[in-house]
């Protein structure tokens, strides 16, 4: 199998992103409070793969799109590292920050077409025009995906065929920073190792709500708590290793 963009661990020893006191405010309060989260601030390293946890409802979609510029957040700084300079969002350009620090939905959005299209349209981007490109079909062929596929309308796909063929768009794209939302949730145990395996080499933010998923996938832990507060720290697989689906 290739390695889609694999980086060598910590060559340089400064983050590749920063994130400092993001706070986001509920649509609503409720018996938790006015904030979602509240000055969540971690670095994340080139090679690094955090997981976050927490119950459902808590805001880690949400910090994810916050991160990748998609939904405003009420205070907090972002920074990427950029050839030998941190850039905020805005100094990069929005587009450009998110092709790199990319938001990877757990399912693709409703779409018309084929997955063929989708390719077609993110390298009709501008932002895309400069960048090098993985070939998507053999990503997700690597996935047990079968070429066949990519011309297919999207609803006569499985939600597990679907949800590998929008990670290998995303792959193919190769951003720095992956945000993903829950990217195995729809694939059976032998896909799920397939695409650990491969995303395991790159830098990653990892929703899961699975722990054995946390151990092996993840170096540390961002947990969101219901009160808006946070913890960070190692997983448990710092100790005790977990290998098996
Ligand atoms: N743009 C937004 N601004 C403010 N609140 C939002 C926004 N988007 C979603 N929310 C609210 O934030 C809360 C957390 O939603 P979110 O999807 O981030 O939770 P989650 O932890 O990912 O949940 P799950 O584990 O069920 O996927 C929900 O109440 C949701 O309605």
């Amino acid at each position: 199998m290739s390695n889609y963009g694999a980086v060598a661990l910590a060559a340089d020893t400064r983050p590749v992103l920063c994130v400092k006191e993001m706070t986001k405010r509920r649509d609503e309060p409720n018996g938790d409070g006015n904030h979602l989260f509240y000055d969540v601030t971690f670095d994340l390293h080139e090679g690094e793969v955090m997981a976050v946890r927490g119950p459902s409802g808590v805001g880690k979609t949400t910090i994810l799109r916050c991160i990748a510029q998609l939904v405003p957040y009420e205070a907090g700084i972002c920074s990427a590292l950029l050839g030998d300079a941190y850039k905020t969002p805005t100094e990069m350009g929005i587009p450009s920050w998110r092709a790199d620090i990319m938001y990877v939905p757990q399912r693709p959005a409703q779409m018309s077409g084929t997955p063929l299209d989708l390719v077609d349209m993110v390298n009709s981007f501008k932002v895309q025009s400069t960048r090098d490109h993985y070939d998507p079909i053999e990503i997700a062929e690597d996935w047990g995906v079968a070429p066949d596929l990519w011309e297919k309308k999207w609803p006569e796909l499985s939600g597990g065929e679907q949800q590998r063929i929008a990670l290998a768009v995303a792959l193919s794209c190769d951003p720095k920073v992956l945000l993903l939302d829950e990217p195995t949730s729809a694939l059976d145990p032998q896909a799920t190792q397939l695409v650990e395996e491969t995303l395991a080499t790159r830098t990653c933010i990892w929703i899961t709500h699975d722990e054995a998923q946390e151990r092996r996938i993840a170096s540390r832990t961002l947990t969101l708590l219901p009160d808006a507060t946070y913890t960070i720290g190692p997983t448990a697989s710092s100790s005790t290793a977990a290998s098996s689906i």
